[in-house]
């Protein structure tokens, strides 16, 4: 594949690192300084393009795949609030994009897993939930993309959580959630790559389901997997349609 990678940070060259590893041509790099001047035509002959930029550009990287008809893969976390915006776009206009806020395996399964867990613990009242989330001081975007995805898994399979609130720990703005409010607690910690918790708790027990992400490679790894996968598909993806677990 030719690919076009929009961002060039520490995502964007770990994406390069894997996808030459597999055989993969990178025929251009965008960071901040080359985005304003480029063009659709600029990105035309790319058979993908892999957006891990930032949560203010996504949007505007998007459209300029769609305008050049280059299939997109978006890693960049912090702008599900116009997802179906984008979703109505891209199938009105017949394009091809896959998004995820999370592309390693281990993650992937943590989904599944999360959301089995909750339909589990369904019925029993007596747990309550939180999500915590633990990522580096660079970040941009609270909660993480992630943590938004493993909420909606619980969310969805909860009788008394109905929304999710985040808390930036350090901010201090102490949130006392409702009860059918679910928190997603988020701190920010030095270099740490991304670790999420799901934890249940109830007077007598505590359960906690955890995924330490020890470095970026199963993220890299992943979204060239998923441009790969990508290809000859027309319509708009989510990195979770990539997985069968219950095969
Ligand atoms: N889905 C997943 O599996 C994962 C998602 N992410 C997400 O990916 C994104 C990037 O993460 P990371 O690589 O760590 O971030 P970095 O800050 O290391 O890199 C961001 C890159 O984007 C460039 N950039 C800035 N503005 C634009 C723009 N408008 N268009 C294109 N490029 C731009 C920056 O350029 P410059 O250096 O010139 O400022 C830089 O090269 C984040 O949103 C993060 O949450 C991260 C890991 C995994
Ligand atoms: O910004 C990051 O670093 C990460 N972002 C993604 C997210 O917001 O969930 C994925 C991973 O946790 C690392």
């Amino acid at each position: 594949m030719k690919i076009v990678l929009l961002g060039y940070g520490k995502m964007g060259q770990l994406i390069e690192k894997f996808a030459q590893k597999r055989g993969h041509e990178v025929i251009l790099v965008v960071d901040q300084h080359n985005r304003e001047t480029l063009t659709a035509q600029d990105i035309q002959d790319a058979d993908v393009a892999i957006d891990f930029s930032v949560p203010s550009g996504a949007l505007e990287n998007i459209s300029l795949c769609f305008e050049a008809s280059v299939p997109l893969v978006v890693g960049t976390t912090g702008w599900y609030d116009h997802l179906d915006e984008v979703k109505d776009i891209c199938l009105e206009t017949d394009q091809s994009l896959l998004y995820g806020s999370n592309f390693s395996i281990g993650v992937n399964i943590f989904f599944h897993i999360n959301k089995m867990l909750a339909k589990a613990i369904q019925p029993y009242h007596q747990y309550d939930v939180q999500v915590e989330e633990i990522h580096h001081v660079h970040k941009l975007d609270a909660p993480s993309g992630t943590a938004i995805t493993i909420a909606e898994g619980i969310l969805n399979n909860s009788d008394i959580k109905q929304q999710w609130v985040n808390e930036l720990v350090d901010d201090g703005d102490g949130i006392i959630p409702k009860p059918n409010e679910l928190l997603i607690e988020s701190l920010r910690i030095e270099e740490v790559p991304g670790t999420h918790t799901v934890l249940y708790s109830s007077e007598v027990d505590q359960i906690e389901f955890k995924h330490i992400a020890h470095n970026r490679e199963g993220f890299a790894l992943g979204a060239v997997i998923a441009a790969e996968w990508l290809q000859g598909k027309k319509g708009f993806y989510q990195v979770t349609e990539m997985f069968d677990f219950n095969k």
